[in-house]
């Protein structure tokens, strides 16, 4: 594997947990060692996105959220990477299609938290997503019920596994999606920056 890029061998269950860190915080923390334990997972990489398609405002330099995310997450099992802008993505079914080839036989779960159900079918080529890996959806405050019945959910509602079944997602064929839900931690980068305890200027 080329410097820079994270080791992962054939066999291994990995969760894919992309996102802004805008700062990262504890909710990512917590959902990320939930996911290792309840979807049995050997590693979870956080992919610290160059820029979320979707928001307009972009984040703050790449170094200094890589930095913050470090500060946050230690856990030998959880490596914080950069991978996205190293291969020139930004679009997840893009990133997957090239994970996907860079590391064949490995079994990858795309994690997000229950917010970004609601908003999924606005990603791009968002069916190719749940078509190409397992999704692990992790409960959110103030997002329940009503993301359960989204748009990507109710399309894929045949596709859902059960809770009880979640540690069979990482090696069930797509489409398959999983809900968890688990003690909630209502913090959220956007609170940070509110607070001015984060700027997104260099
Ligand atoms: N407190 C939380 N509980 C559950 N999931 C979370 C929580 N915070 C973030 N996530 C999930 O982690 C992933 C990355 O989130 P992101 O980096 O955008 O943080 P954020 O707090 O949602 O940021 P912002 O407030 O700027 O939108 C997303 O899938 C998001 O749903
Ligand atoms: O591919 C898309 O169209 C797309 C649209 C919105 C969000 N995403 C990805 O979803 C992840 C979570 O984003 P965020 O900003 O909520 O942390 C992050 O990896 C984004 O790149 C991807």
């Amino acid at each position: 594997m080329r410097a820079g890029f994270p080791r992962a061998v054939a066999g291994q269950r990995i969760g894919l947990l992309g996102g802004s860190f805008d700062p990262a915080h504890e909710g990512h923390a917590h959902i990320t060692r939930q996911a290792l334990k309840r979807f049995g997972l050997d590693a979870v990489w956080w992919l610290v996105s160059p820029g979320n398609p979707l928001k307009a405002e972009g984040p703050a330099p790449m170094a200094r959220r890589i930095a913050a995310a470090q500060r946050v997450m230690h856990h030998p099992r959880v490596t914080i990477t950069d991978i996205e802008a190293r291969i020139g993505t930004r679009y997840t079914a893009e990133t997957l299609a090239r994970i996907k080839a860079l590391y064949p036989g490995v079994h990858f779960v795309w994690l997000m938290g229950a917010d970004n159900l609601a908003s999924f079918h606005r990603w791009d080529r968002w069916q190719s997503i749940l078509d190409t890996v397992p999704v692990g959806v992790l409960a959110r405050p103030g997002h329940g019920i009503a993301q359960r019945q989204s748009s990507a959910a109710l399309a894929y509602a045949r596709h859902r596994l059960p809770a009880a079944r979640a540690r069979s997602l990482a090696t069930h064929p797509p489409p398959a999606w999983c809900y968890l839900n688990l003690p909630l931690i209502d913090i959220s980068s956007s609170q940070i920056r509110a607070r001015g305890q984060w700027h997104r200027a260099p």
